[in-house]
C-alpha cells in the first residue's frame, strides 16, 4: 500500500493552490485597476461624476446572486466589492484634478524612496518596481 502524505505534506501542497490563487487575484485586480483608469480618463475628459451609484447597485445585485450560487457569503463579497471601487472612484477623483495615482505625475519630482513609499501606499495598476505603467 501507498504511504499516505502526511498532515504537513497536505498542508504545504494546498498552500501552493492558495498561492496560485492569490497572485491569479492580484493578477486580476492589476487588469481591473487597468481598465478602471481608462475609465476614469474617460469620464474626466466627459465632464463625468467619479462615482456611479446606480451602477454600482447593479453590481452588488448581481455578485451577490453570483456569490450565492458559488457558495461565498454575499455579504463578504459585497465588502470586496465595495472596498475596490472606494479605491476606483479615489483614483478618478484625482485623475479628474488632474493628479492621477497611478499615472506619471504622482511620482515625478519624487526620491526613489518617497517614490516607493508611495507605491507601497496606493493600490492600482503599477509596475512591479513600483513605477507608474
Ligand atoms: C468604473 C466606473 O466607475 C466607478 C467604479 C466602479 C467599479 O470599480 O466597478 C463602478 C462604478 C463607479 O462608481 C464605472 O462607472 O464604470
Amino acid at each position: 500500500m501507498e504511504p499516505q502524505p502526511t498532515a504537513v505534506e497536505r498542508l504545504l501542497s494546498i498552500r501552493e493552490s492558495i498561492d496560485n490563487i492569490d497572485a491569479a487575484l492580484v493578477h486580476l485586480l492589476a487588469e481591473r485597476f487597468k481598465f478602471t483608469q481608462t475609465v476614469g480618463y474617460l469620464k474626466a475628459d466627459a465632464g463625468m461624476p467619479p462615482s456611479d451609484p446606480d451602477r454600482e447597485v447593479q453590481q452588488i445585485k448581481r455578485l451577490r446572486t453570483i456569490a450565492a450560487e458559488s457558495h461565498l457569503d454575499p455579504d463578504f463579497t459585497e465588502k470586496f466589492l465595495n472596498f475596490i471601487v472606494a479605491e476606483v472612484i479615489q483614483h478618478h477623483v484625482r485623475i479628474a484634478s488632474g493628479d492621477d495615482p497611478t499615472g506619471p505625475i504622482s511620482t515625478s519630482g519624487l526620491s526613489d524612496s518617497a517614490a516607493s513609499d508611495s507605491a507601497a501606499s496606493d493600490s492600482g495598476a503599477r509596475d512591479s518596481d513600483g513605477s507608474p505603467e
